[in-house]
């Protein structure tokens, strides 16, 4: 595609010659070029890439995207106000709109998009269309897993993703949207047909100043649906009712909306839930239905938002309200949320990834609801994250687990006692709980002491499959890791 063909997707721009070179691909990372590519600057968190023009160029790029001027080696330079936004208008272009040709589902929220995500992906394979999923744990393409960086990848490698699902045949695409993403506009260019909201509590504060700077991220992905539209197609908000932020959602957003609830009056609502141990019921009420009795087999009350968000997503996709229940009474789980370790123990060993203080308390409270035995919760907190949360995640914990016991999750570059420190914070002087700063260890200790019908939640990581301690990624499985000490002591 010619540079200035490329451009024409810009409302605004300025270029320092009148050239028009070929581009064939689009780089961000100056190490990563190819011959005739388009190299885009970002100035970014930890280093500037416009430092890196000249280089690029070096290795292969014929024109190059700045904000700003750069040592450019004699090639096109073209100036626009923000290069990551501008770097999604062109991804969308370059790989021809892929999203245009997909029906395409997003979900945001602080909690319950990993799990909203893959209950969708089931339902819409369950339905015979073909599916894509882009999340925290992996992409999958038509059921295929792929590695992804972050939760919701940066524009180009997006744009790359949903171009090949459109040529693999891909019909529905559903995918986390992050904070971070909205906020560095990494998901302009993006066609949505469906925007879900799932929850707003407290976390990533290290990155947003505030919460309403937080909400305000969250809200583009609704404020921004009218951004790409052709007549006729679909284009809705669902919100869940039962959370505050919802109000403003609605406001922003130029599409149609549906609601899901329990509390509050609402379009799609789960009216007389029953937990157990193994599952929830609900009445679930959809609008031109009879009421339907639902049996998930996933936990807690957070679980049937996580239901009725995917309900209302697929039900507005146009999937049979029949075929929608079927799947999602079959869905199983959703790795390292409310996983259980299993080695026919008697008793019970949870993995599960609650990493803010409204996920560990409803997953303790969840616990709280089926538990005959002891509760000993295993919870730290992540390194170069969100320090606020830290002493209300180990308040909690004290509050609700029988025994807490503090550990490490992911320190990062940040000292582990230190981490601990500030969770010790949040608990009164007087309260009783254990620090094990391994995380090994912790674990292995509460395994060794449990007895029969006693429950060991081990919280923060779930799916991950490693723990970063400094600058290194060690391999680190909780799952692994419990049921080696099971067996430890089995034998
Ligand atoms: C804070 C943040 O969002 N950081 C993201 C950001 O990195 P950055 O701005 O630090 O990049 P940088 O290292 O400064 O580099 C700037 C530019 O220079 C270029 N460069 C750099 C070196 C070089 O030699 N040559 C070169 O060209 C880089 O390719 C880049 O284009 O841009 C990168 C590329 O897109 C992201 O991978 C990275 O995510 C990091 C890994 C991260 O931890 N992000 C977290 C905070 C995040 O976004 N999380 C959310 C999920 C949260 C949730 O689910 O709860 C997510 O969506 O993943
Ligand atoms: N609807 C919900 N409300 C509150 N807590 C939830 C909800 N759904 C899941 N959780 C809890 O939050 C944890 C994370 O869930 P999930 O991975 O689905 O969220 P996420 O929004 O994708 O998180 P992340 O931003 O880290 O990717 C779960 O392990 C569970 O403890
Ligand atoms: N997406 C979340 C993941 C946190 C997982 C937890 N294990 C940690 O490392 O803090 C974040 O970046 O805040
Ligand atoms: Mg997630």
């Amino acid at each position: 595609m010619k540079l200035k063909t490329l451009l024409s997707s810009l409302l605004h721009y300025s270029l320092n010659k009148d050239e028009n070179p070929e581009i064939d691909s689009i780089e961000m990372d100056s190490r990563r070029l190819q011959k005739n590519s388009l190299f885009i600057c970002i100035e970014g968190f930890t280093m500037d890439g416009h430092q890196f023009a000249k280089q690029a160029v070096q290795n292969g790029a014929v024109a190059i995207l700045a904000e700003k001027e750069v040592d450019n080696a004699g090639v096109p330079v073209v100036i626009v106000n923000d290069t990551r936004r501008a770097m999604a208008i062109l991804s969308d272009s370059f790989y021809g709109h892929p999203t245009q040709h997909m029906h395409l589902i997003g979900i945001t929220g602080t909690n319950g998009k990993t799990t909203t995500s893959h209950i969708i992906e089931k339902i819409v394979s369950d339905a015979n269309v073909p599916s894509g999923l882009i999340g925290t744990i992996d992409m999958k393409i038509k059921g295929k897993s792929y590695k992804v960086a972050n939760t919701t990848p940066e524009s180009l490698f997006l744009q790359k993703a949903f171009y090949q699902m459109k040529e693999e045949g891909v019909k529905t695409a559903v995918m986390e949207v992050s904070s971070h993403a909205l906020d560095q506009g990494r998901v302009r260019g993006c066609d949505f047909n469906i925007a879900v909201f799932t929850n707003l509590t407290q976390d990533h504060l290290d990155y947003h100043r505030n919460m309403d700077e937080y909400m305000y991220a969250k809200s583009l992905l609704f404020s921004q649906m009218g951004n790409v539209y052709k007549e006729g197609t679909m284009k809705a908000a669902v919100l869940n009712n039962d959370d505050q932020a919802s109000t403003a959602f609605k406001r922003v957003t130029p599409s149609q909306i549906l609601t899901y609830g329990i509390d509050n009056k609402s379009d799609i609502m789960a009216k007389d839930i029953t937990i157990n141990s193994r599952g929830t019921s609900f009445l679930l009420q959809v609008p031109g239905h009879e009421e339907r009795k639902v049996d998930l087999n996933l936990i807690g009350k957070f679980s049937v938002y996580n239901a009725l968000a995917a309900i209302s997503a697929c039900f507005l996709s146009g999937i049979a309200l029949d075929q929608i229940i079927s799947s999602i009474e079959s869905v199983r789980g959703v790795p390292g949320r409310f996983e259980t370790v299993d080695a026919e123990q008697d008793f019970t060993v949870i993995v599960d990834y609650s990493h803010t203080p409204d996920s560990l308390e409803n997953v303790l409270r969840t616990i709280k609801e089926f538990a005959s035995g002891k509760i000993t919760a295993i919870v730290g907190c992540g390194g170069d994250r969100d320090k606020s949360k830290r002493p209300i995640m180990a308040g909690i914990a004290v509050q609700l687990a029988d025994e807490a016991v503090f550990t490490s999750d992911n320190p990062r570059s940040e000292d582990p006692a230190a981490i601990l420190k500030d969770m010790e914070e949040g608990v009164d002087k007087d309260a009783e709980y254990r620090i094990i700063p391994d995380r090994k260890e912790a674990i292995e200790y509460a395994i060794s002491n449990a007895k029969k019908d006693d429950i060991i939640l081990i919280a923060g990581k779930g799916h991950e499959t490693y723990q970063i301690i400094g600058s290194e990624v060690l391999d680190f499985d909780d799952r692994k890791v419990a049921m080696d000490a099971i067996g430890g002591i089995k034998k």
